[in-house]
């Protein structure tokens, strides 16, 4: 399976109008020059994921503007597209969403991101958390999915490689300051869930704070298959040979030994 994500840049200047098209175009053009058949963008690509006051007013529902062009883009496209995050207004709720579409457009999954970063401001206190795993069947493997800050719970991992997952796609909006965080937990999950990890991130300055950028790739066994700039918009088109997932598993089987009745003494 050939994969691209798309390390958009989420500068303050450019409108979400204008962001949205753009992406649409180059998501076209990526797949059609690359011959990709996943293509991934990050966290809240629309808004930029620092900008907290603006979300109430940048929400959309579900299927508002966002998913509607996402949604004939990956038609378009004739790609699964993981069309990143949104800003979603539900249920009196705003939510940090993300949407993957199949290659005829119809949406495969919406995942709520369940950890919201900011600890007592922002995001955790601005947004609700989803409750529920989401994973995503293609023809050739099955999609686990996570937003940003999930990166930092294995638990939520588990769960999804107990669901099937084989390739993990996490879209976020990560800080410079913590760069060396994202690239060690990317591979840390790849490598304790022995999967594919396509980890996409935003590049540019948003709302004073500067992204990570770095999207990067990660086999089964933890090594880098791509890595793309710190500061700019950029391109990373991977092939995924999905067969290491079970060569990884049977070569090196630490997910047979998982001991998961052990309690600490006294509980
Ligand atoms: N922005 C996030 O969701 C996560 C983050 O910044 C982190 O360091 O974790």
């Amino acid at each position: 399976m050939r994969a691209s994500l798309l390390q958009i840049a989420v500068d303050d200047d450019e409108s979400v109008i204008s962001r949205r098209a753009r992406v649409s175009s180059l998501v076209r053009e990526v797949a059609e020059r690359e011959g990709s058949g996943l293509v991934v963008l990050p966290e809240l690509w629309t808004t930029g994921a620092f900008g907290y006051e603006a979300f109430a007013a940048e929400a959309e529902p579900l299927e508002g503007p966002t998913y509607e062009v996402m949604a004939e883009t990956a038609r378009a496209a004739g790609v699964w597209l993981h069309a990143g995050s949104i800003p979603e207004a539900g249920d009196g709720t705003l939510y940090n969403t993300s949407l993957v579409f199949s290659p005829s457009g119809e949406l495969a999954a919406a995942y709520r991101k369940i950890h919201r970063f900011g600890f007592d401001k922002g995001e955790a206190v601005l947004m609700g958390a989803g409750h529920e795993l989401a994973t995503v069947r293609t023809p050739e493997t099955v999609l686990g999915l996570a937003t940003c800050y999930d990166l930092r719970f294995p638990e939520l991992f588990r769960g999804l490689v107990d669901a099937g997952a084989e390739v993990f796609v996490v879209p976020a909006g990560w800080p410079a300051r913590r760069r060396a965080h994202w690239s060690l937990l990317a591979r840390a999950r790849a490598v304790e869930d022995q999967v594919y990890v396509l980890a996409c991130g935003t590049a540019g300055t948003h709302a004073g704070v500067e992204q990570a950028g770095a999207s990067v790739v990660v086999d089964p066994w933890g090594g880098v298959l791509a890595e793309a700039s710190p500061t700019r918009e950029a391109v990373l088109t991977v092939d995924l040979d999905l067969a290491k997932v079970a060569g990884t598993r049977e070569q090196f089987p630490a997910l047979k030994d998982r001991r998961l009745g052990v309690a600490a003494p006294g509980l």
